[in-house]
């Protein structure tokens, strides 16, 4: 073969996959066993039992669905690889422009600092500078970020050739600081560029402490003076200031090489126009950027996810140039990873599964979802293009720059970002990110897949991306209400996986999208499983076969074998068995809570009644909290609706087992234990699981504890729902 010829990537299917389509056949069976089972028996009309059983039916076939699309995700797993020797052999001298877009909406939970680490780290890819463009959007429009980004400018001449010296990774300087070895940290190299981070970090943290630049500060550069006009972040002109211009020779670092350009937008803000959340702030930056570089690929990323890999645009453009494939992919996802989960990750924010198993299996069927940072897009394929049998793109001219001055190309973009721009166009329907859904990065994606493109997912051996994951109970769930209604939204939109998904995406992707879009109303059969069986124990009404009985064999074989497969995929993902309990925990809290909300919010926004909103995630902590997280003790500290949930239902379930070992001690026959025995076991594992929930609610004293009111609520609510089931 010439080596013309040799592809750019490579898939491997992932092993034993006959194996596993033996085991989850012999699963299947069984669940089908327990449907005769509900069927045989199902209480004679006029039995006040009869709906109770018809539900608990409803929720047991409800999970069986949910078993059966998420074997859409183990049928078919792939990893992929790249040669990026072979793309710099060929390609190298005609690479892309790729423009980057980091998004920022407020400085208080997105610190300044934070920020450009992320832009830094980005700034520093290894890849030609002159191609390569930074934007940060920023949607609190705040002074300190604009000024954080001007430091990172002047820094930038600095930390580059630095990189690029000693080779380093990460090239995000806090992360890189965190942890050195120490023979570089004798150099004087290394001793002078972490000097002037410190005297950096200083300033910002000054400026960010104070929440004012000075007007010392204010006289360095032009930019400074839009904030005179700037009345509040929901209330602004746009803002548009090019910090580098890349084009400028006289612009190098101080190895005297040239700098990527580096821009700086806020878009503009009304009080009475809608802004559409990140995907407004996006469709602004895909246009801005379009008349500043135009690079035909674009990367965007959360403002806390830097970049942990330097090679991670060579890695995702062997898949979008490569000549026998290429042509069919719109955009190269990189799995989120985190970088401060504790090592049994008590929250379960690592998505150990997702990025292991659900997205390579993704990846097999179709392509994985765009899940709204760490991707890198074509251009064309983001603003609506279909895919067209058979065309191939154009990379021969390269990338060609634009005309005009520094000042010249600010004006002009500036329209390109104000509230009226949009007005009659296709903007967030037809082109760019889709409006409406709080989920824009996953319907935007399905989008762009049932216009008939592929898409990959890369996960290198050196992880591209590390964020910030929310390292409270309330962040996280909150944030899962999000995902939970946004994706809730996709399957009633206009871009349903199974009604607008017919015929053009295949089944079996239609089947993946469906687990993430139905999450939310997965929250009703979860709560009649955690609600209605330990009532029933409590009044001593079996809802399960005896363990005498035949057909208690596949209801324990559906338990165990899945317990186990469970338990076995997420240690050879990498996790560790308290991590993997950890995540059953949050299985619950999170349907219990969070999907409960986020299925209540889609109906009421069904109605007419509420708008959904963005609650951006936290990226800071207080060192209190930290503590706590570091020593993996769940953090509540709050009275919230959610809470006031999980912790009635963990009393629940204690009252109930407690209840139902009375019954059996009690028992003169002996046949209770036999009756009850699925029933105890549902309960007791619910207890179990709920530990770190009464320690909150009676034994803690630090203040991540339940507060007392809340221990009160719950017990009284827990109690009047047993007893009124009593009688
Ligand atoms: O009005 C807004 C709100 C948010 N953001 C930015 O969007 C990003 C993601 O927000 P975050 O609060 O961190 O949400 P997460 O739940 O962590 O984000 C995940 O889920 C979102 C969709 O719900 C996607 O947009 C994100 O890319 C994905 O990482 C951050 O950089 C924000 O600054 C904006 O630019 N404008
Ligand atoms: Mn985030």
């Amino acid at each position: 073969m010439r080596s013309e010829h040799l592809p750019l990537f490579g898939i491997e299917q992932a092993k034993n996959r006959t194996v596993y389509r033996l085991f989850s056949s012999s699963i299947f069976v069984c669940i089908s066993a327990t449907w005769v089972y509900r069927m045989i028996y199902v209480p004679e009309r006029g039995d006040s039992m009869r709906w109770t059983w018809i539900l608990l039916f409803a929720a047991e076939l409800w999970f069986a669905l949910f078993w059966v699309l998420s074997q859409s995700f183990r049928w078919n797993r792939v990893r992929r690889y790249t040669f990026k020797d072979r793309l710099s052999h060929r390609f190298e001298d005609k690479l892309p422009g790729v423009d980057i877009f980091v998004c920022t909406a407020d400085p208080t939970i997105e610190p300044p600092l934070m920020v450009i680490n992320t832009v830094l780290s980005i700034m520093a890819y290894d890849y030609p500078p002159e191609k390569l463009s930074v934007y940060l959007s920023d949607d609190g429009g705040s002074v300190l970020t604009f000024y954080a980004l001007l430091e990172a400018s002047h820094f930038s001449k600095h930390w580059l050739p630095f990189c690029k010296k000693f080779n380093i990774e990460p090239r995000s300087p806090a992360a890189y600081f965190a942890n050195i070895s120490d023979s570089i940290s004798q150099s004087t190299e290394f001793q002078s560029i972490k000097k002037l981070y410190d005297e950096m970090e200083h300033r910002i943290e000054t400026a960010t402490k104070f929440g004012r630049v000075s007007d010392e500060i204010r006289a360095q550069h032009k930019g400074f003076s839009e904030w005179d006009s700037v009345s509040s972040p929901r209330d602004h002109q746009t803002i548009v200031q090019i910090l580098v211009d890349g084009r400028d020779p006289r612009v190098l670092d101080t190895e005297g090489s040239p700098l990527p350009t580096l821009a700086y937008l806020s878009r503009e803000k009304r009080p009475n126009h809608h802004h559409n959340f990140k995907a407004g702030s996006m469709n602004a930056l895909i246009r801005v950027s379009g008349n500043i570089s135009n690079g035909s690929i674009i990367l965007n990323v959360d403002c806390d996810m830097y970049s942990n890999n330097s090679k991670s645009v060579r890695d995702a453009l062997c898949f979008l140039m490569d000549e026998e494939k290429g042509h069919e992919i719109a955009y190269v996802q990189y799995p989120q990873c985190f970088n401060n989960v504790t090592k049994n990750d008590i929250y379960g924010s690592s998505m150990r599964i997702i990025r292991e198993v659900d997205f390579p299996g993704l990846d097999g069927i179709g392509g994985p979802a765009y899940v709204g940072t760490g991707c890198f897009h074509r251009r064309e394929t983001l603003c609506g293009n279909k895919y067209v049998e058979g065309r191939k793109f154009e990379w021969k001219r390269g990338f060609v720059r634009r005309e005009g001055t520094v000042s010249e190309l600010e004006e002009t973009s500036k329209s390109l970002a104000d509230c009226s721009y949009e007005k009659g166009t296709q903007w967030g329907n037809e082109m760019g990110l889709l409006y409406g859904c709080p989920v824009e990065d996953v319907i935007t994606g399905l989008s762009i897949q049932c216009r008939g493109w592929k898409s990959a997912f890369f996960r290198p051996e050196r992880i591209g991306f590390l964020g910030v994951p929310p390292n409270t109970l309330a962040d996280a769930l909150v944030q899962h209400k999000r995902w939970s209604e946004g994706d809730f939204q996709i399957l009633l939109s206009k871009y349903g996986p199974l009604t607008y998904g017919i015929g053009r995406i295949n089944v079996a992707l239609q089947m993946g999208y469906c687990v993430y879009t139905l999450w939310a109303p997965t929250s009703l059969a979860t709560l009649y499983f955690l609600i209605v069986p330990p009532l029933c124990l409590l009044k001593g009404i079996p809802l399960f076969p005896k363990v005498s009985s035949l057909w208690f064999l596949p209801f324990v074989y559906v338990i165990v074998a899945e317990n186990m497969y469970s338990l076995f995929e997420f240690l050879w993902s990498g996790g560790t068995l308290q991590g993997w309990w950890n995540e059953q925990r949050m299985w619950m809290f999170k349907r219990e809570s969070s999907y409960l909300f986020g299925f209540i919010d889609t109906v009421f926004k069904l109605l007419g009644l509420s708008n959904s909103a963005f609650d951006i995630s936290s990226k800071v902590v207080d060192p209190d909290v930290s503590q706590r997280y570091e020593k993996e003790i769940i953090e509540f500290g709050r009275s919230t609706p959610m809470f006031t949930i999980i912790a009635t239902l963990a009393m629940l379930n204690l009252f109930s087992l407690v209840g139902g070992l009375k019954r059996v001690v009690t028992d003169v026959e002996g046949s209770a234990f036999e009756s009850f025995f699925l029933q105890l076991l549902l309960s007791s594992v619910a207890v179990l699981i709920n530990h770190p929930v009464y320690q909150g609610l009676f034994f803690r004293k630090d203040k991540g504890r339940m507060p007392a009111s809340l221990s009160f609520k719950s017990t009284v609510l827990a109690l009047l729902i047993c007893l009124i089931s009593l009688y």
